[in-house]
């Protein structure tokens, strides 16, 4: 089975990489194009067996699986170079979450899914958010997932859900360093422990975390109860982040879906510039 990678950015590369650590793709099936070739030809310097293409029609035309791992506003674009080659056989993977599952149907005539991955999926982590086209066989989605599972926990979720759930999943790898970067800053500043010290302390805390709300079986508020008890520090702690998130996530929440939105205003009016027939 081929797989090309068109787009071998961060997350491009970090699945290619992910994907060969675990053994689901070998090298000599893998097809790799990006704008600037010296980033592909980086990642076939480190797996001599990728090949690396100058167009992504040549990517596109000799593959079976597709993974289109560019920005959203690139689609359109990257689309309608590879259109011609494609074929109803042929499986399209868009890993970003504003491109609809519509647009792409109407755009190309293969077979459409979108997989919204998460760094976490560079040590196996993470759930991967998977939503499939109308074009979709059975056998495709056995084949995605087996593909995904490699590297991740395949999660099949509704399109209306995709950017609450990209949020939690794909973005909060992100938010979530950023509370322990704040965390171990003031730590620092406030008493004698070193910034290293404290996000060492909180990464290690982080990781028992995961275990204990997952393999653990643990809810959040079990896992609250089991450590705040009635008088205690933890419990003083918690009052002040209660205090303190109060609109956060409503704010958090409503700050990515009106980028999701702006996306998506621009991704329909390039979709209807650059398909004929959109
Ligand atoms: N970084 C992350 O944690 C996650 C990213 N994503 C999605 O993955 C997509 C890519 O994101 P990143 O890898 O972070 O961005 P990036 O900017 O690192 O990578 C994008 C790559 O696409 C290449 N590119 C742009 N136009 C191209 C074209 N016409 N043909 C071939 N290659 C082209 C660029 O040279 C670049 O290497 C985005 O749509 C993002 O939403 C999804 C989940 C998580
Ligand atoms: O397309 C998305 O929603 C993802 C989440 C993190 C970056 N891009």
């Amino acid at each position: 089975m081929k797989v090309a990678f068109i787009g071998t950015g961060s997350m491009g590369g970090l699945l290619i990489e992910a994907f060969l650590r675990s053994g689901a793709l070998h090298q000599s099936f893998i097809c790799i194009s990006n704008r600037s070739q010296q980033k592909a030809e980086q990642i076939a310097g480190r797996h001599p067996g990728v090949r690396v293409v100058t167009s992504n029609v040549d990517a596109a035309r000799e593959s079976q699986i597709i993974f289109l791992c560019v920005k959203p506003l690139d689609f359109p674009g990257v689309l309608s170079e590879i259109k011609d080659v494609l074929t109803e056989g042929q499986i399209i993977v868009s890993i970003t979450s504003p491109v609809q599952i519509e647009m792409l149907e109407r755009a190309v005539p293969s077979r459409i899914a979108k997989i919204v991955p998460s760094i976490t999926h560079s040590v196996q982590s993470g759930a991967s958010l998977c939503i499939y086209g109308s074009r979709i066989q059975p056998e495709d989605r056995l084949l995605l997932e087996q593909l995904m599972s490699s590297i991740s926990t395949p999660l099949m979720i509704k399109e209306s859900q995709t950017r609450i759930a990209s949020d939690i999943s794909s973005c909060g790898p992100a938010f979530i360093a950023f509370i322990l970067q704040r965390w171990a800053e003031t730590a620092a500043e406030m008493t004698s422990i070193d910034r290293a010290d404290a996000i060492s302390l909180g990464a290690q805390m982080l990781l028992g975390t995961g275990k204990l709300l997952t393999e653990g079986g643990l809810s959040p508020e079990e896992l609250q109860r089991r450590v705040a008890v009635p008088g205690g520090i933890t419990a003083e702690g918690i009052a002040i982040l209660d205090l303190g998130l109060q609109d956060v996530f409503s704010k958090l929440i409503d700050a990515t879906h009106q980028k999701y939105n702006e996306d998506l205003d621009k991704l329909d009016i390039l979709f209807n510039e650059t398909f004929d027939d959109y």
